[in-house]
């Protein structure tokens, strides 16, 4: 008999599967197949008490990954939202955060920036450079995670977020103050300490309330993107998109070549040379 489940771990080769009726069974994959992600819903067949095979995977609505040239790693599945957390301090990498705009993008995705420890006295100027993003139609809500978490939670409602970010942000943090009573990183540190493995490969997802999940992932120090096509990358710049199409050559790359109309569009001060600067890095990265 198979069964319904929910995929709320991910443990490299183990899977933490939730049943219907809320009990979670420790899963493998038939064969080597570890394709799965948080998020995913698959059916189970029971093997013994608590164990379970994973035997079929359902259609997914969303899948956000990052790649490098050797392997792809699949952050989540079936989301509705990113929240990528930033903090005024230790400052953030601009190129992660257009790493992951781009990630969102390509995935069909919605992206919210959280600017996080906005109780230290640098907020103003970390805003601030976050003001270029709000522009392009990001939303961005300030946080302070530590002291209240509630500015956030009106936008997870009804949503199955995933938190996204460099190490040291504030997402333990924010998904402890979220779900208060459950210590759920540190516990995870523990259990994962008896295997002798980091805990940074596990990912997490959380009941908010009945119609809204959380998706804790490890720390990201890059983001590859190795997987999007160019045409998935132009497209995923969001403030390209009135320019493509307009450029001489149809299959331009908008690196080098004459008459390029994203070229135009940055030199006109319509494209901030920051983001097209990030657009070409990425674009020499696909063949
Ligand atoms: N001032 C201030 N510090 C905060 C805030 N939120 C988190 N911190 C501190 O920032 C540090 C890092 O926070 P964590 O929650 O561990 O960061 P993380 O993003 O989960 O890091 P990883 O576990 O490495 O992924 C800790 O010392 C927190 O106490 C905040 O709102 N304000
Ligand atoms: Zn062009």
């Amino acid at each position: 008999m198979l069964l319904n489940g929910l995929v709320v771990a991910s443990y490299g080769k183990r899977y933490g599967v939730e049943l219907e009726d809320g009990t979670e069974l420790s899963c493998v994959t038939r064969g080597k197949k570890t394709d799965l992600a948080c998020g995913d819903k698959v059916k189970v067949r029971l093997t013994g008490p608590g164990e379970g095979v994973v035997e079929q995977l359902e259609p997914r609505s969303s899948l956000l990954y990052r790649s490098n040239s050797f392997r792809s790693k699949m952050l989540a599945a079936n989301v509705t939202q990113a929240v990528i957390v930033l903090a005024t301090q230790p400052s953030f990498y601009e190129e992660l955060l257009n790493r992951c705009l781009v990630a969102c993008e390509a995935a069909g995705v919605k992206a919210l920036i959280v600017l996080n420890k906005c109780d230290l006295d640098n907020a103003n100027e970390a805003m601030l450079r976050l003001q270029d993003y709000a522009a392009l139609g990001y939303n961005i809500q300030p946080l302070s995670a530590r002291d209240n978490v509630a500015p956030l939670k009106p936008w997870l409602r009804g949503e199955t977020s995933v938190l996204v970010g460099q190490s040291g942000m504030g997402k333990s943090t924010i998904v402890n103050a979220l779900l208060p009573g459950k210590m759920v990183r540190t516990q995870e540190v523990s259990t994962v300490l008896d295997s002798g493995k980091h805990t940074t490969t596990a990912a997490h997802l959380y009941h908010l309330d009945a119609e809204s999940k959380l998706i804790d992932s490890p720390g990201l120090q890059e983001f590859g993107l190795h997987h999007l096509n160019a045409e998935q990358l132009e497209l995923a710049f969001v403030e390209f998109r009135p320019y493509l199409g307009k450029c001489r050559f149809n299959n331009c790359r908008h690196l080098k070549e004459p008459d390029c109309a994203i070229q135009a569009a940055v030199d006109a001060g319509d494209i901030l040379p920051r983001r097209f600067a990030c657009y070409q890095q990425l674009r020499q990265e696909i063949p």
